[in-house]
């Protein structure tokens, strides 16, 4: 970063933020891939636009006081990020793991932004969470938690206003805890939130559209270069939501999954897993990966994270959580014939293994960007919630391959703009912040 104005913006907020590193991070990618954008409109200094753009409209957090099986009264503490409302309602997940603090709500909040934008459906960035970790929590803990942390952050939510949804340790069932709770205390529709189960007004396709937008993604990226997934073999990193649906679909359409991991370990499988097996140990069971190897005798083990094995694969999804790739890994990855990188996860891989990715020409597609389906599903769920309609599996799938293929030709379009060689990193954030950015100006000093 050269530009003085960009430097003084990131200075400030790296002294006033020092310990939020995630946020700084995002922040630091975000500005060092928009500068050219700045360099040709000085006019935004004037305007504040990247103080204003940097600064959340409001942050909430709060007590989550709950009785654990034992009787025994726990607190947790809850957030909700409202970062950005030019384009909508705050729209964005609810994550429940002890790691949530508030610079990873602020980080994901602020992402949750751009991606929202290249969505191209009227929907503002948020998020929130708590630091409770849901491991090894019984039905009922998980249930007297969630309504707890719903009773106090319903006074700030409303189909018009912000609509949470899932994230790391919150799928349907949080939601149904969740959207219970609201109409409890509210009596309202159900655009309240979304990725809720579908008798309770949850959309065909919502719990697929993240792990399979970033395949329709993937293919985007492939057919740009002429390449197909067809025996392609995938190292998947997670075991979750994304990672599961991911590997559903690119072995539906060819590809060979090879690997899938939680946070305990990674399973590798030279000719494939079978994603039965794993349906049963994770989604059915809610147990650990390493269950795996007692049904396939053919598969591995390893302890600690995947990407810590040398595994010759074409293309890495990394689908569990921010940082998860260092620079040490991502050149084990390229040294492993791994040509392609798109992100399930948010910021999955450390600044320095994107340039690592960079320097050696993979073709990379930031989360930002590849993730990007989940949360337009989600707003294809509002928007069937106030027309109150009900679209089919197939209408939705088509309707996310639609948005997917979009998204790809948005960041394509801003790197070939920008003269950036498939930088599809820098595209997306270029394509989505000078939408932003001209909003901002429509919107006067807000
Ligand atoms: N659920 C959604 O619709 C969306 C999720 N994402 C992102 O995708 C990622 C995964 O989310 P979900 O699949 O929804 O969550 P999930 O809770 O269903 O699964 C998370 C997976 O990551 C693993 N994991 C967590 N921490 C880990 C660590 N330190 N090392 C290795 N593995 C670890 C867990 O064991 C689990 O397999 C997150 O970064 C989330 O923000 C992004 C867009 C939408
Ligand atoms: O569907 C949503 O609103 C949440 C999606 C989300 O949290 C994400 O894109 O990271």
């Amino acid at each position: 970063m050269v530009n003085n104005y960009m430097t003084r913006v990131y200075d400030k907020l790296s002294k006033t933020f020092e310990h939020e590193t995630e946020f700084l991070q995002a922040v630091k990618n975000f500005l060092d891939a928009i500068e050219p954008v700045i360099e040709k409109h000085p006019e935004y200094e004037d305007l504040a636009i990247l103080e204003r753009i940097t600064e959340p409209e409001r942050i909430i957090s709060f007590r989550v006081p709950w009785v654990d099986d034992q009787g025994k009264v726990q607190v947790n503490r809850g957030y909700r990020v409202q970062f950005n409302s030019l384009n909508g309602p705050y729209k964005g997940g609810i994550r429940f793991h002890p790691s949530v603090n508030q610079s990873i709500m602020k980080f994901l909040a602020f992402e949750q932004i751009f991606k929202n934008d290249l969505t191209g459906l009227p929907i503002g960035g948020g998020k929130g969470g708590a630091d409770f970790d849901p491991k090894g929590k019984s039905d009922n803990e998980v249930m007297n938690f969630t309504q707890s942390f719903m009773t106090e952050l319903q006074k700030y939510i409303g189909a018009d206003e912000d609509v949470p949804a899932g994230d790391i340790g919150v799928g349907a069932r949080e939601i149904g805890y969740m959207f219970g709770q609201y109409k409890r205390l509210n009596a309202k529709t159900p655009g309240v939130l979304t990725g809720k189960p579908i008798p309770a007004g949850g959309s065909q396709g919502r719990t697929e559209a993240t792990g399979y937008g970033l395949i329709y993604f993937l293919l985007e990226m492939l057919i740009e270069v002429n390449e197909s997934l067809e025996g392609k073999r995938v190292m998947i990193s997670g075991s979750g939501n994304v990672a599961y649906f991911a590997a559903k679909k690119a072995m539906e359409l060819g590809g060979v999954v090879v690997s899938l991991s939680d946070s305990d370990g990674a399973i590798y499988a030279q000719n494939g897993i079978d994603l039965d097996t794993v349906k049963q140990i994770k989604i059915d069971n809610r147990g650990r990966i390493k269950e795996y190897i007692d049904a396939d005798s053919d598969a591995e083990y390893f302890e600690g994270s995947l990407w810590d094995h040398d595994i010759k694969a074409d293309i890495a999804l990394p689908c569990a959580t921010q940082n998860e790739i260092n620079e040490e890994q991502a050149q084990r990855l390229v040294d492993n014939g791994i040509k392609f990188v798109a992100e399930g996860a948010n910021m999955p891989s450390h600044t320095n293994a994107v340039k690592v990715f960079k320097e050696n020409k993979l073709y990379y597609g930031p989360g930002k960007a590849a993730n990007a389906g989940g949360v337009a599903v989600s707003a294809l769920e509002m928007s069937q919630n106030s027309q109150r309609l009900r679209w089919t599996t197939e209408e939705v799938d088509e309707k996310l391959k639609v948005i997917m293929k979009d998204i790809f030709k948005q960041a394509l379009d801003a790197s070939n703009a920008y003269d950036l060689d498939h930088d599809y990193a820098a595209g997306a954030d270029i394509a989505s912040f000078e939408s932003i950015a001209k909003l901002m100006i429509m919107n006067g000093v807000v």
